[in-house]
């Protein structure tokens, strides 16, 4: 029923444990991902699915009362830093990012991070924003910030990405063109990780899932295996049959008292 192609492990998590003070964020999580997956992590607000993916990305360390262990292609994410950001892409929160350069010029910078980077003009058309080419980042529509941070995230043509809410807040057109760059990576072999809350994106980008609930892995498998045994009609249901909760609307604005 579950078709795990995850024997050759290109990320793998054994009993991730991560506290912030006394909140337990991630509880005993196991992961396996394997190489040229598109791998889905879902869970409501706060079940964790950004501290797992961060402490996998190496920018959370794990303190005195974590634990877990964490390999990327092999790689310790806090040992081989260099190594891993040779290996790895992370949409990175577009906050970070210099307001007064273009597209093209943070296009630019990102490429010279890499020995071997994809062209300037395979990342534009990738994230559709060739007519966005000179424009400053701070000029950029959300969206479009959000799409430049995923072309970022693929300049050194990653071999693992890590993309945290890839779709959310982007127009239908614009959604469906990152769920094609996703098929286009998964082409090339790429391994994905992809957070989300769009059930519809789940089901048609991942090969498997986990879904997450306070900090727990509560199921995983294919998104039809989730289905099936849930005896729920669509992975909408199944979300809200195994966690007693529905997925929050990704494309609704995001707002933390409704999450708390
Ligand atoms: N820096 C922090 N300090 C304290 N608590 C934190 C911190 N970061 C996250 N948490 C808490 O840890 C839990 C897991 O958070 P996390 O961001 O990993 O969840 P998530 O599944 O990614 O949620 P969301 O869908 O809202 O992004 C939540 O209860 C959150 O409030």
């Amino acid at each position: 029923m579950d078709t795990d192609r995850s024997g050759d492990a290109a990320v793998r998590v054994e009993g991730l444990h991560k506290r912030y003070g006394r909140k337990i964020a991630v509880e005993d999580v196991n992961l396996r991902v394997g190489s040229g997956e598109v791998f889905g992590i879902l869970g409501a607000n706060g079940a964790g699915k950004t501290t797992t993916v961060e402490v996998i990305a190496g920018l959370r360390r794990l303190r005195r009362r974590d634990r877990g262990t964490v390999r990327v292609l092999g790689l310790d994410p806090r040992r081989d830093r260099a190594a891993l950001r040779r290996v790895l892409g992370v949409q990175l929160q577009s906050a970070y990012l210099h307001g007064a350069l273009t597209v093209e010029e943070l296009i630019g910078l990102y490429r010279g991070f890499y020995s071997d980077p994809r062209p300037a003009d395979d990342l534009v058309e990738l994230v559709g924003l060739g007519g966005q080419r000179r424009t400053r980042f701070e000029r950029l529509s959300g969206g479009q910030q959000q799409r430049l941070s995923i072309a970022l995230a693929l300049a050194g043509r990653p071999r693992v990405v890590i993309l945290d809410e890839l779709t959310t807040g982007l127009d239908p057109r614009a959604r469906r063109r990152m769920w094609a760059a996703i098929e286009h990576l998964r082409g090339e072999g790429t391994t994905i990780l992809l957070v989300s809350h769009a059930m519809e994106e789940v089901e048609r980008l991942c090969d498997r899932v986990a879904l997450l609930d306070a900090g727990r892995v509560i199921a995983s498998g294919t998104p039809a295996a989730l289905v099936e045994r849930s005896g729920a009609r669509d992975l909408d249901e199944a979300f809200v049959t195994l966690t007693g909760r529905r997925p929050e609307d990704p494309f609704e604005e995001h707002s933390e008292e409704e999450a708390a």
